[in-house]
């Protein structure tokens, strides 16, 4: 079997040779350039298991190959060496689509653990999913939005640039950071998420770096901190934007520097630790308010990772509903779903998002006779409902306006409105806003469903005044 071989990009002759002996004596074949044009030569003639290049070279940046390696289809992990303290060097590489880097001077060990983590990744069986392949996923949904999260996921798997999720509260944050780590080398490791908000003040540093015996009061055992639990994992910062701000430069200190120093302990230890960090807060504002870091911001935020809500993605109620149902039977006979209930759930905003409607679930499953779901039994809050009442041949269905307008009289197949003009503008109201929950908002679509401009679609939504909801 052939070792796998390592392309090692860098003029300095002395930082090359120092590279290419360690990886030697890891086993590896390595093939050294000196420039960037004999690297694309050598890059393009041969397999790598890793790519490892020099930001500055004679002929270019090594963030150009680090944009042709990745672009190239390949697969191939590509890392760089940055110089000391030049944070943002790193920075925008891990944004180019480098999967990691080591900062100059080159510490033998951290280099090592960088190129083992690379190795898994070129493993074979590790190849980056064929695109439309649908690798299996916690994550469930159907969704343009899910497919394109999903695909997201597994490109940002396959390396260590922190990520940082957005999204409400509910809609599947951690789940995505758990399949982010999942598909990860990293897979076998530790996934520590650890609830910012959640934590003491006077107790975060000992949560998060560890403490050794007798540091303070108390301190009865050497104990790990989470960093040390989720070494060679992952670990999710949740409720980021909670950290004080005293915790917020520790934090950075070990994400930069890679150590951390336990309380007591004189000297620091190296952790290798992939960081997701994920907040329904807007933590660009929490920066500007000054609540927030700007340079713990940086480094965290290097890609960004939004979950759409769940009224955005109406189209996945059904198969999540039954995924629910199926869980909550527990392998018995699954719940079935009364006429309307999908309609009624569709028409509701989920403020909650999966979470609620997985209360939503669970407790009408409890008011359920003989495993039938009916409308009642969801006791949805009905501000949150735009329940539609409409001529008898029009069903009550889906909204997705953040304001709902009163809801018109139910009319029975002989009965008469009292004020049409205002049962007329209900109806069309609810029909507009039938089609555009339909299309998720895509108001082109929408009208073309109606059979009208899109133009007569945007003034009908403003004389009714209906909005989109809010991002
Ligand atoms: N796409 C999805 N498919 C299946 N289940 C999901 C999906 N999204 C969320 N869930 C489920 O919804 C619940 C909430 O998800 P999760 O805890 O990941 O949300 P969150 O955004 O991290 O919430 P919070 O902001 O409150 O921390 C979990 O039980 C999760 O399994």
């Amino acid at each position: 079997m052939t070792s796998p071989r390592i392309l090692v990009v860098d003029d300095e002759a002395d930082l090359r040779e120092l590279l290419d002996i360690t990886l030697v004596r890891m086993g590896l074949d390595v093939d050294c350039a000196e420039t960037l044009g004999q690297a694309r030569a050598l890059f393009a003639a041969n397999e790598y298991a890793l790519v490892l290049t020099d930001m500055r070279l004679p002929d270019g940046l090594g963030l150009e190959l680090v944009r042709e390696v990745a672009a190239s289809g390949k697969g191939t992990p590509i890392a760089v060496v940055t110089a000391y303290g030049s944070a943002d060097n790193a920075v925008v590489a891990l944004k180019a689509g480098a999967f990691d880097y080591v900062s100059k001077p080159v510490v033998l060990d951290d280099l090592r653990v960088m190129v083992r983590s690379a190795l898994r990744l070129s493993s074979p069986g590790s190849a980056p999913p064929a695109a439309g392949a649908a690798a299996p996923s916690r994550l469930i949904g159907a969704s343009a939005a899910m497919q394109a999260l999903r695909a997201q996921i597994a490109r940002l798997a396959r390396s260590m640039a922190p990520i940082a999720i957005t999204g409400e509260s509910g809609s599947g944050k951690e789940l995505a950071a758990r399949e982010i780590h999942a598909q990860s080398s990293r897979a076998a490791r530790a996934f520590i998420a650890v609830n910012c908000g959640a934590i003491p003040e006077a107790l975060m540093e000992a949560e998060f770096f560890g403490y050794r015996k007798g540091a303070f009061t108390g301190a009865a055992d050497e104990r790990d901190g989470f960093f040390q639990a989720a070494n060679g994992g992952t670990l999710m910062l949740d409720e980021v934007a909670d950290l004080p701000l005293a915790m917020q430069v520790k934090l950075l200190r070990a994400i930069q520097e890679r150590r951390v120093r336990k309380i007591g302990a004189t000297a620091e230890e190296p952790v290798d630790v992939r960081i997701i960090s994920a907040t329904h807060q807007d933590l660009a504002h929490c920066v500007e308010t000054g609540k927030f870091r700007q340079d713990l911001f940086y480094r965290l935020n290097v890609i960004e990772l939004a979950l759409p809500p769940l009224r955005e993605r109406l189209a996945d109620l059904g198969v999540l509903t039954d995924a629910i149902l199926a869980r909550l039977a527990g392998g018995g006979p699954k719940a079935a779903l009364g006429a309307q209930v999908l309609d009624t759930l569709c028409a509701y905003s989920f403020p909650g998002n999966v979470r609620e409607l997985e209360n939503v679930l669970e407790r009408a499953l409890a008011f359920a006779n003989d495993g039938v779901i009916e409308v009642a039994d969801l006791s949805l809050k009905s501000a949150r409902v735009a329940e539609v009442s409409a001529p008898a041949e029009v069903a009550p269905n889906q909204v997705a306006a953040p304001a709902p307008a009163p809801a018109p009289a139910t009319l029975g197949p002989d009965a008469l409105p009292n004020n049409l003009p205002d049962y007329l503008v209900q109806v069309e109201r609810d029909i507009i806003l039938r089609a555009l929950a339909q299309t998720q908002f895509n108001r082109t679509q929408a009208a073309q469903l109606l059979g009208i401009s899109f133009r007569q679609l945007r003034y009908q939504m403003q004389k009714l005044d209906i909005q989109e909801p809010e991002q």
